[in-house]
Order: C-alpha cells, then structure tokens, then sequence
C-alpha cells in the first residue's frame, strides 16, 4: 500500500522561465524512510509541501498527488484541505523556535493542536522528554533547540498522523542532538507504522537513515533508488558529485565541488538541466529529452549516458517510463 503517492507532478509559478516542479513521481509507503536530497532551489520543500496541498502563491500544477490512494491532494478545497493538513499529514521544520510562540507555555502548544493535559504528557513521553508535566508549564526559552524540535514533533504527533513531511528537521542542531532526533524518528515510524519523508541537504544523512532516496536537481528527480545502492554505486553524475564533495567522518579524501552553481528559475533548458555542470556529457546531452532510465537494481536514473550503459549491460532496449499526468489545479 502507498501512503503517498505523487506522479508526474509539475508546478509553475507566474514570472518564471522554468517549473519549479518538473514530472516529480515519488512515493512513500506506511513504516518507509524516504529521503529527498539536493542543493538549495531544488524543489524539495516545493515537493514536500505538495504532499500538504500547499503550492506557491498563483502556481499552477500539473499530474497528481495522492494520499492514501483515496484522496486527490491536488482537487482539495476549504474544509477538507484544513482537516488533511491537520490530520494524517504532519509537516516538521528547520527552525523549531518558529514552530512556537515564545510567550506561551508548552502546555499551550499541544492544547491548541487538540491534546488534554493527559495527552499532552503522554505525547511529551513519546518524544523521549523527561519531566513532562514540568515541560508543560515551561515556555520555550527554557528549553533547548533539541528539545524544542521534540516538543515541536509531539505537536505534530497529536493527530496521529499517518504520514510525517520533516523539512530539514535537524539542520540547526548539533550532530549528537540531531542523531538523538533522527534516532526518535525512526522510533516513532517503527511505533506507529508512520511514513516518514526526510528532507535534507546531506546525501550521507540520507543514506544512514533513510530506507530509498531521491535526488533532485532542477525541479526534477534525477536519481531513486535504495539508499544502500544509492551510496554504494551512485549513477547520475550528479549524485556522484554531490557525494564528492561532501565530507565523511574518518576519512582524509580530498573533496571536489562540484563546478558551476544550480540553475534558478529564470534558466531555460534544452537537453539534460545538468549538461553544464557535468564532467561525463556527451555531445547528444545538450539535445536529448530527459527521461527516466531503469537501473539493475529496481532504481532509476535521469542520464542519458547511464541508461545507455545499463541497457547495454543488460541487453535491454531501454524503454521509456510511461508518462501518467492527470490531474490540474490552480492555487492561489
Ligand atoms: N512561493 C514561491 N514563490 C516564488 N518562488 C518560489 C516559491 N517557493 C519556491 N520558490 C522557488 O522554487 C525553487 C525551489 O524551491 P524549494 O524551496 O522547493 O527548493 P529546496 O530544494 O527546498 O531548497 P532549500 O534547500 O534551499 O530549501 C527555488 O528557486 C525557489 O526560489
């Protein structure tokens, strides 16, 4: 069973030369740790806050997004837009102090997303806080940034969400906080079957914690497989380049960045979005149609010269990944 199922999902804003989201297909299953990495401007959060129906002002969309396969994000309105994001999906952000009104008491916090005191403790006790019937009376600035970003979980937590969307979730903390964080969420989907869709910049992050990965690049995934294949035999040159040029712990490698910066929304394409970043282009990327290759492994690549490696290695006349928009709405 999917929990959330996005196709084809492509979204314009007014004024741009691009779409901020290109044919993203992506889903998560319930209890599945999904990662969504890239660099900045590269429509993860835009993904994300897809899953919620929240689309950048005047956007307009193109394909679908599906919860649950029986609820069409996309056509919601009103009322029932209101009650999905409120409901089964739960948004967590970079910054938990912004999540919080510094004047009110934690306690204040979870009443106002509908949990009695009782519930309020036992949520507290969830995200691992000791305490918690102190924790209530006390405001934000008596806690620290970890322990923030767990009361901001325990908020999100009293709907009892079936799906968790956590935009850089961890980014601001320490690393010894951010894998006490990463631990509890993990947790939490084992606990309650939760699907969990890990955002981040940090392709290594992704691959300790995450179950599969997408990469995007320009509002397109240009990678999606497994995290272990993902980090062990990384396909797109992109995905090769952001893992050289990402350190790791123990080890003395030189990084490489990689060359030139990401495309903004003014920048038009006509062959593969990364042909001028990228050290194995041929003369036929600057012109050819990016399409999704499959890879031996069950995953996917956005590279014309890896699906025509992988069809030659295994015999296969690489046939293209059928196209399946539906869906249009317009937000405003
Ligand atoms: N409401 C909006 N109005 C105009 N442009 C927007 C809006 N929301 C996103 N964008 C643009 O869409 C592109 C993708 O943004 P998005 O926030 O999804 O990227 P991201 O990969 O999450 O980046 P970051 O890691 O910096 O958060 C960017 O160029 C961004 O400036």
């Amino acid at each position: 069973m999917t929990l959330l199922d996005i196709k084809d999902l492509t979204v314009r804003i007014p004024g741009a030369a691009r779409p901020v989201l290109d044919s993203v297909s992506l889903h998560v299953a319930p209890g599945e740790v999904v990662g969504l990495v890239g660099e900045s401007g590269s429509g993860k959060s835009t993904t994300a806050k897809a899953a919620i129906g929240l689309l950048p002002s005047g956007a307009t969309a193109t394909g679908s997004v599906r919860f649950s396969s029986d609820t069409d994000v996309l056509a919601l309105t009103g009322e029932r837009l209101r009650a999905h994001r409120a409901g089964p999906v739960a948004m967590v952000h970079q910054d938990p102090r912004a999540a919080l009104n510094p004047v009110r008491r934690i306690g204040d916090f979870l009443q106002e997303r509908g949990a009695d005191r009782a519930r309020a403790v036992e949520l507290l006790e969830a995200v691992g806080l000791s305490s918690p019937a102190r924790r209530l009376r006390q405001r934000p600035h008596e806690l620290s940034g970890g322990m923030l970003q767990r009361v901001v979980i325990a908020g999100a937590l009293a709907a009892e969400p079936r799906l968790l969307l956590a935009d850089e979730a961890t980014s601001a903390l320490d690393v010894t906080t951010q894998a006490e964080i990463l631990a509890l969420l993990r947790t939490l989907r084992a606990d309650r079957d939760l699907g969990l869709l890990l955002i981040t910049h940090d392709l290594h992050l992704a691959a300790a914690y995450c179950d599969r990965v997408y990469v995007m690049y320009a509002g397109r995934v240009v990678e999606s497989r497994s995290a272990k294949a993902l980090f062990t035999t990384p396909a797109h040159p992109y995905t090769r380049g952001l893992l050289a040029c990402s350190p790791t712990l123990g080890t003395t490698q030189t990084l490489h960045p990689i060359p030139g910066r990401p495309p903004s929304l003014s920048d038009t394409f006509t062959g593969c979005p990364f042909v001028s970043r990228c050290g194995e282009s041929e003369e036929s990327c600057e012109t050819w149609t990016p399409q999704r290759s499959p890879l031996e492994d069950g995953g996917t690549a956005e590279c014309a010269v890896v699906g025509r490696r992988s069809a030659r290695r295994n015999g296969w006349a690489q046939p293209p990944v059928p196209s399946t928009a539906t869906t249009k709405a317009s937000h405003s």
